[in-house]
């Protein structure tokens, strides 16, 4: 007798988690919430001004029970989580979100959109990248997409995937970190000219929170 394995009776129940963190959401449509983040790690897609490269590596971080990890964040008022990483979307996410949402969280994910979807969300935040293209489908059904901008050519390449998202999709612009300086007094020009945009600070680091 053979044993058949399908993708649907594997089950996963453990992620490699770097960090988990109770904060409040410093970019984007629900910044100033507070929020229980939970950085998966691994990434395939290599941006080179990533500001948490050392998640890059999953085989660096410790592989955690999906229920610990949800038994941790409901030790917080907080029914937000937010599912980043990393790249949360190289993993499967289906069972995660289940056990989140039984517990009564929001399940919001922070995504380069560059991996098959899994999981169920409330908030899809996607964040195209260059360096490995988002899927059409995922472009379709985020709330929120953030589009980091690193040089000025970058306002035009942003215009190519808000023409790919649904009408329903909120828009930001987010200044790459180190040329914040540079880049915000072009960001605020572009929205004056270009309102279906608004501007996304990670304050988070402006506040000096997690
Ligand atoms: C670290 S990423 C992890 C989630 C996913 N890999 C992604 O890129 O969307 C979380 C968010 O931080 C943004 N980000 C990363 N490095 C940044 C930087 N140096 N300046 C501004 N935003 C950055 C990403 O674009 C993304 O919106
Ligand atoms: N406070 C806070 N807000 C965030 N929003 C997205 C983040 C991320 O790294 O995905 C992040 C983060 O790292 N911290
Ligand atoms: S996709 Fe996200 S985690 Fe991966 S390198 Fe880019 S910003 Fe960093
Ligand atoms: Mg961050």
């Amino acid at each position: 007798m053979s044993l058949v394995v399908t993708n649907t009776n594997i089950q996963t129940t453990t992620l490699p988690v770097m960090e988990r963190f109770y904060t409040i959401q410093g970019e984007g449509y629900h910044q100033g919430r507070a929020a229980y983040f939970i950085r998966l790690g691994g990434c395939d897609v290599g941006c080179h001004w990533c500001d948490v490269k050392d998640s890059w590596d999953a085989a660096k971080h410790p592989k955690l029970a999906i229920s610990d990890i949800v038994r941790e964040a409901a030790q917080h008022p907080g029914r937000i989580a937010v599912i980043t990483g990393g790249e949360p979307l190289m993993h499967n996410l289906d069972a995660l979100c289940d056990t989140l949402h039984e517990q009564g969280f929001r399940t919001h994910i922070e995504t380069s959109g560059s991996s098959p979807l899994s999981g169920q969300w409330d908030w899809i935040t996607l964040s195209p990248k260059k360096f490995k293209a988002p899927l059409p489908e995922i472009c379709q059904q985020a709330h929120e997409l953030k589009v980091v901008i690193f040089n000025k050519t970058d306002f035009a390449w942003a215009e190519k995937y808000a023409a790919l998202a649904g009408g329903h999709c909120r828009l930001y612009l987010q200044p790459e970190w180190e040329k914040a300086a540079e880049m915000t007094p072009l960001i605020i020009d572009y929205i004056k000219e270009h309102p279906e945009w608004e501007l996304s600070l990670q304050i988070h680091k402006y506040i000096n929170v997690p």
